[in-house]
């Protein structure tokens, strides 16, 4: 196998069938370093279909031998990466940092999760669950088992660029799939590291490739082909929909945007509940799928919470991603910066502006975007209803309880909302009443756990749940067998 040079954050490669490859046009596309545009980190290869149809093919010819792969052995590779991943935390923490900006203290605890999650998932292979209900018959039994999909297909964004590649990757693999992933432009030389270590884990050739490339062309290579079976896709909802309506006669998965509600109650802890939905808006500069970017506060309390809140976005540091004190870094890339600043613009017309926020500098010096907070702002504005995925939180008055609940749901999105209350009727009746896939009592919003299932109602998830036991089910078909012994 030719050596990949990700470790000198150069060159990426394509890896199909066990092979470090360059784009069949040897054209490349530079990653820039957002802390410093002028700095290009590497380049990762501008491929198209033919690499895309050829990695499909290699993971085809790989799914015989690793589906009959006894899962255990599956899993003992999983666990191997996941010692691996943990043995590099400094230089995989240290290449999120530069690649997408993500601040060190939060991308060494991707890098801790990202073990995590294939330790998890290696430790399925010792139980991958089935059933065996009585049958009506006598005599008969029943065995329902899972079996894999065959091809899957995994299209990965820039914000969590070891963690999702891994909540996908794992538990396709404990499952018997064979995969070819296609990473965000942001996140390849990521993806890159990550491929390697499963390679250096001891994964057979063909098990996992990786084609970088654009969306529209290698990613839509992966939505249309019929030799793939499944389809994960992370990313925004208009990209999402449409790969919806293309994967024709495939399962398919597809985690998207949010606007997601934090309300605060009269009875809340007010600093506690500040400081959550800070760290909930603002942390890694509010580029989270789970980021809350809606403070819905009902109006007993409504001055008293701005003043905290105000107060505990105050402390955060934003600037170098390098510094592990640092909880705000450059936005991902130049057109996250032009469209969170466009976005804030409009925010300051649509309600009374508590922290002005905004670029720290000029655009050459890196794309660095200090946290804003809009009060008073109206649900229906856009501010209140289009996904900023930037540091822009919006303050919304409710009048009582029932009102804060009408208002949080009043969203396309359905992915995570949080609620700060002492009360126990309110936290039940708001985890019943809220049409996100979760809710969090007095926690962050932003911050999943990986045992757990994880997803979105609406407009911010399709296809079934990720994480936790949740992603086997997806990444596997339940096959029944009925035995009546003669
Ligand atoms: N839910 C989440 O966690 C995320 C949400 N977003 C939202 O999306 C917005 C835009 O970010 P962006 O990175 O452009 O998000 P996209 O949804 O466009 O990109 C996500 C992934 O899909 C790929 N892709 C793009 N177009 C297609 C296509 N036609 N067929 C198949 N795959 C495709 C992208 O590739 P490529 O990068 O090469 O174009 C990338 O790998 C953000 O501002 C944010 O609102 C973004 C990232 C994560
Ligand atoms: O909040 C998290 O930990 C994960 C968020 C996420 O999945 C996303 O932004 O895509």
């Amino acid at each position: 196998m030719e050596e990949n040079v990700i470790e000198s954050q150069t060159e990426a490669l394509n890896f199909i069938g066990g092979e470090w490859v360059p784009a069949d046009s040897g054209e490349t596309s530079e990653v820039v370093n957002p802390s410093n545009p002028s700095e290009i980190l590497g380049t990762t290869p501008r491929s198209d279909r033919a690499e895309t149809e050829r990695a499909i093919e290699a993971a085809t010819k790989a799914l015989p031998d690793w589906k009959a792969t006894l899962p255990a052995s599956r899993g003992a590779i999983l666990m191997e990466a996941a010692n691996i991943i943990e043995s590099r935390e400094d230089e995989l923490a240290t290449l999120m940092a530069r690649e997408a900006g993500k601040p060190m203290k939060e991308a060494r605890m991707e890098v801790g999760r990202a073990a995590s999650i294939f330790r998890y998932y290696g430790s399925e292979g010792w139980r991958l669950d089935g059933i065996n209900p009585p049958s009506a018959r006598p005599g008969v039994t029943h065995a329902s088992m899972r079996e894999p999909l065959g091809v899957v297909g995994l299209i990965t964004p820039w914000n969590f660029p070891l963690a999702i590649p891994s909540w996908k990757m794992a538990p396709a693999l404990i499952c018997g799939n064979t995969i070819v992933i296609k990473p965000a432009a942001n996140a390849s030389l990521n993806a890159a590291a990550l491929v390697g270590i499963l390679s250096e884990a001891g994964l057979p050739d063909g098990v996992v490739n990786m084609v970088t490339g654009p969306g529209s062309t290698v990613g839509d290579a992966l939505v249309t082909d019929p030799r793939v079976k499944g389809l994960s896709f992370t990313g925004s909802t208009a990209t999402g929909l449409g790969i919806q309506e293309r994967a024709i006669g495939k399962k398919v998965q597809l985690e998207m945007g949010g606007k997601n509600p934090f309300v605060v109650m009269e009875d809340a802890d007010l600093a506690d509940a500040a400081a959550k939905i800070s760290f909930s808006a603002f942390g890694f500069a509010g580029e989270k799928c789970t980021a809350a970017s809606r403070a819905i506060v009902v109006e007993e309390v409504y001055d008293e919470f701005i003043g905290e809140l105000k107060s505990a976005t105050e402390a955060i540091k934003v600037g170098d991603p390098m510094d592990e004190d640092v909880a705000v870094g450059p936005v991902v890339n130049k057109d996250q910066y032009e469209s969170i600043l466009a976005a804030l613009e409009t925010a300051k017309g649509e309600g009374r502006v508590v922290i002005e926020g905004g670029a720290t500098g000029s655009e050459d010096e890196g794309y660095f975007i200090a946290p804003a907070i809009i009060a008073d702002v109206d649900n229906r504005s856009e501010t209140a209803q289009e996904e900023i995925f930037g540091p822009v939180l919006a303050v919304i008055k409710a009048r009582d309880f029932d009102h804060a609940v009408e208002l949080a749901n009043d969203t396309r999105y359905g992915l995570t909302a949080g609620i700060a209350t002492k009360s126990l009727r309110y936290a039940y009746e708001f985890m019943a009443r809220s049409e996100t896939g979760l809710v969090n009592v007095n926690l962050p919003t932003a911050g999943l756990e990986f045992q757990v299932p994880f997803g979105g109602n609406k407009e911010s998830g399709v296809g079934g749940r990720e994480q936790g036991p949740a992603a086997l089910d997806f990444y596997s078909a339940w096959k029944t067998v009925s035995v009546m012994p003669l």
